[in-house]
């Protein structure tokens, strides 16, 4: 069993997450801010890859007093659990992600990865391990699932996304899209990886919400699932 899963992400008019260099770039403005704030505040878990940790350093913290406290008042943390996809276990021991706020921290590692980093690793989070190389996603949802994560927020980067989707595990994607073109072939998007070759691999959506916001639109699809396996 696994989590109802969904991804949130800000992109580019042209479908970029970041620049080629992966400099975080403000995508939206504060009321799609506020939305990520409550969605966030909504979910037991938020997760991101490794390379969004190194790349833009987040804390993934609620911001809004209100939020944290409507929390505090369901018998949560202000925080939903924290979850870092990152098969070596190189998430830095300073990393905000594991120092700002209160609340749980997962690191979910892959059988290879370094031992001492493994337990470094420990004195601020769980450390959940499962796959040989890479993590096992399915394997890690399941876990997730049965530590009462039911709801699970995916804020990126397009490699995660992308093994996400690949494995049919996400339900639903929200997309800001904002007015600017970042450019480049390199620069990350919704799902990068190797990509679906043919057209009876690509994953169907059914478009559930269009709503423009600010100088952008949020759109959020729901994903055609090939087999449910969600309870
Ligand atoms: N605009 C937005 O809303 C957001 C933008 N970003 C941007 O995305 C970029 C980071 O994205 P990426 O470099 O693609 O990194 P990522 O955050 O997707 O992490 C990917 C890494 O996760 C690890 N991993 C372990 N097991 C895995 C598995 N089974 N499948 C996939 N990955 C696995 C691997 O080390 C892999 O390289 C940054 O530039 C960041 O600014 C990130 C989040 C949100
Ligand atoms: N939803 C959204 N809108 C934007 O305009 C963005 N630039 C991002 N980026 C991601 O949000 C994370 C920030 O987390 P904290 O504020 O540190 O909690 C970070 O991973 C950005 O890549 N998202």
């Amino acid at each position: 069993m696994r989590p109802y899963v969904f991804v949130n992400v800000a992109m580019s008019a042209d479908g970029k997450l970041s620049t080629r260099e992966r400099r975080q770039v403000k995508i939206s403005g504060s009321i799609d801010f506020r939305r990520v704030d409550q969605i966030k505040a909504g979910s037991d878990a938020i997760m991101v890859g490794i390379g969004t940790v190194l790349a833009d350093d987040p804390s993934l913290t609620v911001k809004d007093p209100e939020l944290k406290a409507g929390r505090a008042a369901r018998g949560e943390d202000e925080n939903p659990i924290r979850v870092v996809v990152d098969s070596r276990g190189r998430t830095p021991i300073e990393a905000a992600i594991l120092n700002k706020g209160s609340g749980q921290r997962i690191v979910a590692v892959a059988g290879e990865a370094d031992e001492k980093n493994r337990e470094l690793l420990r004195e601020k989070a769980d450390v959940i391990t499962t796959g040989t190389e890479s993590v096992d996603l399915p394997a890690l949802l399941d876990a997730l699932h049965a530590r009462g994560v039911r709801r699970l927020m995916v804020e990126g980067g397009g490699t995660l996304i992308w093994s996400l989707i690949k494995e049919d595990l996400v339900d639903e994607i929200q997309t800001f899209i904002g007015n600017m073109v970042i450019g480049g072939k390199d620069a990350p998007t919704l799902a990068d990886g190797e990509g679906f070759l043919a057209a009876q691999d690509f994953v169907g959506l059914d478009l559930a919400d269009v709503l423009r916001m600010e100088e952008g639109i949020l759109l959020t699809w729901k994903v055609r699932h090939q087999q449910r396996s969600i309870l």
